[in-house]
């Protein structure tokens, strides 16, 4: 539990890792129904992690609430170099939103703080807006322009 300021207004935020392995998917599906935003990590390294976000993504649709806010995370961006998921690969499907890797030795548990915050502002938007992500589900887009 956090509370963050988003442009002036105080936000409360809750956030619950859920567990990723298979036994435990009926509890983890629980924790959907009220959730206001999710993210869908994967593991840059891993492709196997992102063929996962499909699955992910599905479970989401069915059993989270509908317009629920999700954003599309590759973390262990720190480390470059194992690299397995092209950027542009990621992006397509998250509409084009890049969070920053932490810098160069610092702590990479500061990358859920940094997601939160990427987060946050769309969990306060109206709910009848349009959202600000493309759904996980649909035609991606093709990539918006990279941050150098
Ligand atoms: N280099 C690096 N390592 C990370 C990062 N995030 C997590 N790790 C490491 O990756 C390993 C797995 O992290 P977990 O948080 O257990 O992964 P998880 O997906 O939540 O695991 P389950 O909930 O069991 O599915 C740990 O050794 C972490 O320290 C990151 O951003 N960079």
């Amino acid at each position: 539990m956090k509370t963050i300021e988003v442009d002036g207004i105080k936000v409360r935020i809750q956030i619950w890792d859920t567990a990723g392995q298979e036994r435990y998917q009926t509890i983890t599906k629980q924790y959907y129904r009220r959730a206001q935003g999710i993210f869908l990590v994967y593991d840059i390294s891993s492709e196997r992690s992102y063929q996962h976000i499909v699955k992910w993504a599905s479970d989401v649709d069915e059993y989270a609430p509908d317009g629920v806010q999700k954003s599309l995370i590759g973390n262990k961006a720190d480390e470059e170099h194992k690299r397995q998921v092209p950027k542009e690969q990621g992006l397509q499907v998250s509409g084009g939103c890049c969070v920053p890797p932490p810098p160069r030795g610092q702590d990479p548990s500061c990358t859920p703080s940094l997601a939160s915050l990427s987060l946050s502002p769309l969990c306060t938007r109206d709910p009848n807006s349009p959202p600000a992500a493309l759904p996980l589900s649909g035609t991606p887009k093709p990539p918006q322009s990279l941050p150098a």
